[in-house]
């Protein structure tokens, strides 16, 4: 296992970049924790997997250095890195057995005997595959054969980083939740250093201890799960992680209000005068933004639809003409289309050019 730094890591497939826009990963620095459990989040295109080659030594960065446990392996192959990486698509040996699957890249360190034995039947079984230790990888199944691969990446206890690139593509939507827990609770049994890539934010937020999202070469925010949903750091986190996503409005703000569309809205914190050329909006999730008969307080909004989405209901509705997603409470009936919005001032941010402004405390 190894602490990860990324120091001032950047990467242009270009020779010779000129501006932001000629990197695939614009640099950065950041820390992969020994014994972390991270996701490395974004949209396809985003940067991802540059990021993910570049730590397992399949590219070479053109600007930053990656050091393992302080380290410096930027020039070093993959080969002398010491990781274990399982990939979208299984790679098992058919001809050989689950157990010789499993055993091979222990017998490639030189292990042998008992201790081999020992490590291939404990990840057999937080895997289940102990009743498929003799079968051939041939006669296997796409998703017991990714089990597999996922064991082949687990069975090395002196791996420094295991890095799964989407690993549960193949699977089949109904196992892809039965893996996922799987792999959460290996990570919690192994005690290994683990990046997970994925453009699917279930996938992530539920293995992840900390999620570092990316969006177009950058990474915008990391954090635990909890902390993208109640804090996101960048509007493209407040989109791209909720379903509805955070609705963002623009805004004028000044000290503790916000005003949309002649409207104010209360801000918990307090804001200095912010930069004038900046776009400034607010965003607020649909979890708390909640509706509210007419004249209920808060602010006059016009309900379009109401989605049911089995255990919540999702109310569109305008603010000014401005589309925003609402929580319908259970109990509420509406007469007509005129209702009230109720925001928590908490959760209410405050973005200038995307990027969330810190107020000052309460
Ligand atoms: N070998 C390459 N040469 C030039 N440009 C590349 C190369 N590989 C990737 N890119 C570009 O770098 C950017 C980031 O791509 P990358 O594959 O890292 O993203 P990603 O988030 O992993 O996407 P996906 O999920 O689709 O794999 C994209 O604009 C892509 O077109």
């Amino acid at each position: 296992m190894a602490r990860i730094d990324l120091q001032s890591l950047g990467h242009s497939y270009t020779p010779n970049p000129k501006s932001d826009d000629d990197y695939a990963l614009k640099p950065m620095t950041h820390v992969w924790e020994q014994g972390g459990a991270y996701a490395l989040l974004g949209p396809s295109g985003c940067g991802k997997t540059t990021l993910l080659n570049i730590i397992s030594g399949l590219l070479t960065p053109s600007e930053g250095r990656v050091l393992f446990d302080g380290k410096d392996v930027t020039a070093l192959p993959t080969e002398a890195r010491n990781i274990a990486q399982v990939f979208q698509f299984p790679v098992v040996y058919d001809t050989m057995t689950v157990y010789e699957n499993l055993a091979f890249p222990l017998r490639n360190r030189g292990l042998r005997g008992a201790p081999l034995d020992a490590r291939v039947r404990e990840i057999a079984g937080l895997l289940d595959l102990t009743a498929d230790l003799n079968r051939r990888g041939r006669n296997l199944t796409a998703d017991a054969k990714q089990k597999i691969s996922l064991g082949r990446g687990l069975v090395r206890p002196d791996v420094a980083a295991i890095l799964f690139d989407e690993p549960l593509t193949v699977i089949d939507p109904h196992l892809k939740w039965e893996l996922r827990s799987k792999l959460k609770a290996l990570h919690r049994a192994l005690d290994l250093t683990m990046i997970y890539v994925t453009h699917d934010q279930t996938e992530a937020l539920t293995f992840a201890d900390k999620v570092v999202v990316m969006h177009d070469g950058r990474v915008v925010q990391v954090g635990r799960p909890q902390e993208l949903f109640e804090r996101p750091a960048h509007v493209f986190v407040g989109h791209f992680i909720g379903s509805p996503g955070m609705n963002v409005l623009p805004a004028e703000v000044s000290g503790r209000a916000a005003r949309v569309g002649g409207h104010v809205i209360a801000l918990r914190r307090g804001y200095p005068a912010l930069d004038g050329k900046a776009k400034i909006e607010i965003g607020v999730r649909p979890e708390f933004a909640t509706l509210a008969p007419a004249g209920a307080g808060g602010v006059p909004v016009r309900v379009r639809r109401l989605d049911d989405l089995g255990r919540t209901r999702i109310a569109r509705v305008e603010l000014s003409g401005l589309p925003m997603a609402a929580t319908v409470p259970e109990d509420l009936t509406l007469a007509g289309d005129e209702a009230s919005l109720l925001l928590d001032p908490a959760m209410v941010h405050v973005y200038a050019d995307g990027t969330l402004v810190e107020g000052e405390a309460a």
